[in-house]
């Protein structure tokens, strides 16, 4: 990796404009000290350009391993196909560079142990992964009040996941590696201990739902204390962005709603709006996450959810998608022991 002069800006460069990579080059260029957006790649070479539009300085590759390799970018940002995830973060791994890789860390469990490997052989940790939700207020809010004991040792915790539409032909596995890998890992990072095993319910599908996708699906995580997790995947919801938690402790509750900016009271009735993507609802999340993860890469330390977490992230998955076809029966989520590397956070 190209040294970098000490107080300069670290120069990210970005694979995949879509939906995510732009929202996240626009933050980098807005919102987030200390960066600049030097390159962007995507197959489609318009959506790039479009996506660094007005932006001093960032071009346009057309190679992503090219973008890797290059002499003017210090940290990556992977944010294409989650299948093409593993190769471009392994590519990270050997070129020395920092890298930022949207969830999941890989489709499959395999995938994210080699990259687990890969960060051993190479003796540091350079991997971090897009669980945004370790930096949303309130979830951080609710960490913190477990953890000063306001609500006493949690028993249980609900969570609600809607989206108000999935992408069309979205296998029912989708709901569980693309959505429900967040509850995966906030509810181990919320709770300090690892899920242990997974069932899955399959309630009456919405009828406005084409194709074979089972939406909505109820999960039930158990976790190695003994704590349960339930959680309603519905990615088709039609009204909204709903993402809620509640966890609940001997002596009170943690409820986690949207966060409302205005409640408008009228005729007798009150209304807040709901958001309309993750986009919104997890902005301040995104903006966070994007400058910690930027003053941890100039700093040379990773920071966020690590290359271990995103591998038991897919591993909880695995098990979630194995529960999809035997409804009600409990499968067990299996973990090699962690690392020496991951142990200090
Ligand atoms: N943290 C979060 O809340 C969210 C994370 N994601 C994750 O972000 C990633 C991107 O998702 P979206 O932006 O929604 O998808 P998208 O389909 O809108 O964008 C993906 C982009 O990657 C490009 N691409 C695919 N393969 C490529 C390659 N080999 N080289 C360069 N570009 C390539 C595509 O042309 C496309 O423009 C996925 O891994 C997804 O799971 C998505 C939504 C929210
Ligand atoms: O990662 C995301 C999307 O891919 C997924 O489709 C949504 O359900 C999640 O809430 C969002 O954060």
């Amino acid at each position: 990796m190209a040294e970098r002069e000490p107080g300069r800006e670290l120069r990210v460069g970005v694979v995949g404009t879509g939906i995510m990579g732009a929202d996240h080059v626009r933050t980098i260029a807005t919102s987030v000290a200390g960066a600049r957006v030097s390159a962007v790649t995507d197959l489609d070479a318009e959506r790039a350009r479009a996506a660094i539009a007005g932006i001093d300085g960032a071009r346009v590759l057309s190679d992503p391993f090219g973008l890797v390799a290059d002499d003017e970018v210090d940290a990556v940002l992977v944010a294409s196909a989650d299948a093409t995830h593993e190769e471009l973060v392994l590519a990270c791994v050997q070129a020395g560079k920092p890298v930022l890789c949207e969830k999941p860390l890989t489709p499959a469990p395999e995938g994210s142990l080699r990259i687990v490997e890969a960060e051993e052989k190479a003796g540091r940790r350079l991997v971090s992964v897009g669980f945004m939700r370790r930096y949303d207020p309130g979830y951080v809010d609710v960490k913190e009040s477990l953890r000063e004991g306001v609500v006493g040792a949690p028993l249980l915790l609900h969570c609600v996941h809607r989206n108000a539409s999935s992408r069309p032909n979205t296998p029912s596995s989708g709901l569980i590696t693309g959505s429900a890998v967040h509850e995966f890992d906030v509810i181990r990072w919320l709770l300090d201990e690892e899920i242990t095993q997974v069932t899955v319910f399959r309630p009456r599908p919405s009828s406005l739902v084409v194709g074979d996708t089972t939406d909505p699906l109820l999960v039930l995580l158990g976790t190695a204390s003994g704590l349960l997790a339930d959680v309603e995947v519905f990615v088709n919801a039609q009204y909204g962005y709903d993402v809620r938690c509640e966890l609940v402790g001997e002596l009170g509750s943690l409820y986690l709603d949207e966060p409302v900016q205005v409640r408008r009271r009228a005729e007798r009735t009150r209304t807040s709006t709901v958001s309309l993507d993750w986009r919104d609802r997890f902005a301040e999340a995104y903006r966070r996450e994007l400058q910690d993860w930027v003053t941890g890469a100039a700093a040379g330390e990773q920071r966020g959810a690590d290359a271990w977490d995103g591998y038991v992230a897919t591993v909880a998955a695995a098990a979630g998608v194995a529960a999809l076809d035997k409804p009600g029966i409990p499968v067990p989520v299996e973990l090699p022991p962690r690392p020496e590397l991951y142990a200090t956070r």
